[in-house]
């Protein structure tokens, strides 16, 4: 009994590491998988508490955040009301639903997932643009509502090999959609921030003139005040009647009634689309279009990745409270692969 109370004593000595939403897919490994004996979980989510006054009671032992995907954004008024948090860490390669500035000024450590879901998004990107280009999903529309039968056969599709691709953001996501659409013979060129000085790719400074060399735009950077809605209707157009754009990045960063005006009015030939503006809205234009294929924000991970996920959360949690620097191989790839988030990651870890 009194070790069993000793015990109980110890957990609630322990640090505390804020969640303010379910982690997303959670209930694939349930809620202990991220357990640690180094600090425990605080969910403001389970309190009937309004969330300033939830975090205004808790605020001396939270010194740390578990963010992710579809969470209430860590605001500068959140990390004000929560002086103790030296470490936010997230289970998303994304980052936008965290103030980087206002971290930074506060001397809050920063660490996304890193390169983990790479292969993963990169796969589904690919995936996307078959399924546009081919029709998979609306002929097997087609065939499932016996049409194929009462009607005959289906449109084709348009042939993937020899498409120029446009990457959009050509950090490790980026990368890994050039090199599987390499393997399709398709051509790659990119924008990003800055020319990548190891890359042979033809860069575009502008991301209207890479549209306008391209049959296909992937949507793979980051959403910052800079890529908000930087994909408009002269980007689209500049893409042309033939062209088709996937977007795995973040919704916002095309401008989404231009895109559904495009689409309508036929400026452009399709669309891929994992994520929207508001989540989970999609605009209803979109369910009639048999030239686009919509998936809920999936792209990101398979089951198979959430183990790699555990051990980067958590293993940064503990480096964390450890007094140890944060995971090392978590640096290496930030600066080899000069990803946007990990640039940001190693300046907000390092300074
Ligand atoms: O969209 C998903 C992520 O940023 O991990």
């Amino acid at each position: 009994m009194a070790e069993s109370t000793d015990c109980h004593k110890a957990q609630q000595d322990f640090p505390k590491v804020l969640i303010l939403k379910p982690i997303p897919f959670i209930n694939l490994v349930g809620e202990q998988y991220f357990a640690s004996n180094k600090f425990t979980f605080l969910e403001a989510y389970d309190s009937s508490l309004p969330l300033h006054q939830f975090l205004s009671t808790h605020s001396p032992s939270i010194k740390a955040i578990l963010s992710s995907v579809g969470a209430p954004p860590i605001t500068a008024d959140i990390l004000h009301l929560l002086p103790e948090v030296g470490l936010v860490v997230t289970t998303s390669v994304g980052l936008n639903q965290v103030d980087l500035l206002e971290c930074r000024r506060r001397g809050i450590k920063v660490a996304n997932a890193g390169s983990i879901f790479s292969d993963d998004v990169a796969d589904f990107a690919v995936g996307l643009l078959i399924d546009v280009l081919r029709k998979v999903s609306a002929s097997d529309g087609y065939v499932r509502k016996g049409l194929w039968a009462t009607k005959g056969d289906y449109p084709l599709g348009s042939k993937l090999g020899g498409k120029r691709i446009g990457i959009v953001g050509l950090g490790n996501i980026g990368f890994a959609v050039a090199k599987r659409l390499e393997a399709f013979r398709c051509s790659i060129s990119y924008n990003s921030r800055k020319r990548k000085p190891h890359v042979s790719y033809p860069f575009y400074e502008s991301v209207c003139e890479l549209a306008a060399n391209c049959d296909v735009l992937v949507i793979c950077c980051e959403l910052t005040d800079q890529t908000h809605h930087m994909i408009n209707k002269e980007v689209l157009s500049a893409l042309g009647k033939e062209g088709v754009i996937v977007n795995i990045g973040r919704g916002a960063i095309i401008n989404e009634k231009e895109m559904v005006q495009c689409l309508v009015q036929g400026e452009i030939a399709g669309a891929g689309l994992d994520v929207f503006e508001n989540e989970p809205d999609v605009p209803l234009e979109l369910f009639a279009m048999d030239n686009v294929v919509l998936s809920p924000h999936v792209a990101v991970f398979t089951p198979e990745s959430f183990l790699d996920l555990r051990d980067l959360v958590v293993g940064n949690l503990e480096a964390f409270f450890s007094n140890k620097p944060l995971l090392s191989k978590f640096r290496g790839l930030v600066i080899g692969l000069s990803n946007s988030s990990y640039c940001r990651l190693v300046f907000l870890t390092f300074f």
